[in-house]
């Protein structure tokens, strides 16, 4: 897949890309990570066919998404957050009605529909209606709808929002076993950073319709160049005054209720010092934590914002 200064624009001015430029290799999995609206779905719409770009070029599997839409379509599954599911038919009848659709004969499709309810795990509940499916088994059928032509690449527009974390787990298994038993390349869409983190082999985060960071998770960890501090405390008003005391050293902080996150240069030379400080205060934390940064942190450096919302946090960069 080559995309290269891609640009979609909406009516009334609605910049949803705006000149981005990327490549995903065969085999690959490839995670776009971006907060809402940051032009996620544009993309895989424009990559899948389903909508022209404004000006630049996407070709994908060798094909142009404008010249020849249909070849692509043959060799690509697509999985969108909106489907057009009917909610009166049973998850095997869908399947099956998919399969006959791209032209399997009825033996074939009645086959291909057992083995892709065997591949999700539906096997109980395929001959119930899907309007009385749980939000993961939906997931997990839309998913299967779009392997039954045998794609090997296979787009995803986050595919686990909004599910709990027993269903958001069983989704990932499912798409790891594509990508890497049957080398599937994954182009997959995500708002969680831990999705990106733990499935993709690369990653590129999109922001308000622009690339700004592109590299395997640790690359972009690294881009972050300081160390990660979290301290715990026992109220609020003691992080406060953490933050206040140890200003002088940090290069940025977070401050979420009882939370305080700090970035510094050297972490580890620092944290004596630092608990020693605490302690003279009389405001010694309750947990402590060297870590290294994570995706978010990247998205802060790169963005200014966080990517993951939490709530009653204060932050800011401390100016030298
Ligand atoms: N058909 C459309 N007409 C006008 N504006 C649109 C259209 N589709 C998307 N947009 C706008 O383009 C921008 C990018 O939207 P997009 O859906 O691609 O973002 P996203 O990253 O997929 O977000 P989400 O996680 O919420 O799905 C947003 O400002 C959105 O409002």
């Amino acid at each position: 897949m080559v995309v290269q200064n891609l640009v979609k624009t909406f009516k009334g001015d609605v910049k949803a890309i705006k000149d981005i430029s990327f490549e995903v290799r065969e085999g690959e999995f490839f995670a776009f990570l971006g907060p809402n609206g940051a032009g996620k779905s544009t993309t895989i719409q424009v990559l899948t066919t389903l909508l022209n770009p404004t000006s630049g070029s996407a070709v994908v599997s060798g094909f142009n998404v404008q010249k020849d839409p249909f070849s692509i379509r043959r060799k690509i599954g697509v999985a969108l957050q909106e489907t057009g599911i009917d909610p009166s038919l049973t998850g095997r009848e869908l399947l099956h009605l998919q399969a006959r659709l791209f032209g399997f004969s009825k033996s074939d499709a009645k086959k291909r529909a057992q083995e892709l309810l065997e591949l999700i795990n539906l096997t109980d509940d395929a001959d119930r209606k899907v309007g009385k499916y749980s939000g993961g088994m939906r997931r997990r059928l839309d998913l299967s709808l779009c392997l039954v032509h045998r794609p090997k690449i296979l787009f995803l527009d986050e595919p686990t929002t909004g599910l709990d974390p027993y269903n958001r787990n069983a989704i990932w298994d499912e798409i790891r076993t594509l990508n890497r038993q049957f080398g599937a390349t994954i182009f997959l869409t995500t708002q969680y950073l831990e999705e990106a983190d733990q499935l993709a082999d690369r990653i590129s985060i999109i922001n308000k319709g622009e690339i700004v960071a592109s590299g395997t998770s640790q690359q972009l960890k690294k881009t972050v160049g300081m160390d990660v501090i979290e301290l715990t405390f026992h109220q609020r008003e003691d992080a406060e005054k953490a933050k206040d005391v140890l200003e002088p050293w940090m290069k940025d902080f977070r401050l979420t209720n009882e939370e305080l996150t700090l970035y510094v240069d050297n972490g580890a030379i620092f944290l004596p010092e630092m608990v020693r400080k605490l302690d003279g205060e009389g405001i010694p934390p309750v947990s402590l934590n060297l870590a290294p940064p994570t995706l978010d942190d990247v998205f802060l450096r790169v963005t200014g914002d966080h990517l993951e919302e939490k709530g009653n946090r204060q932050e800011g960069v401390v100016s030298k």
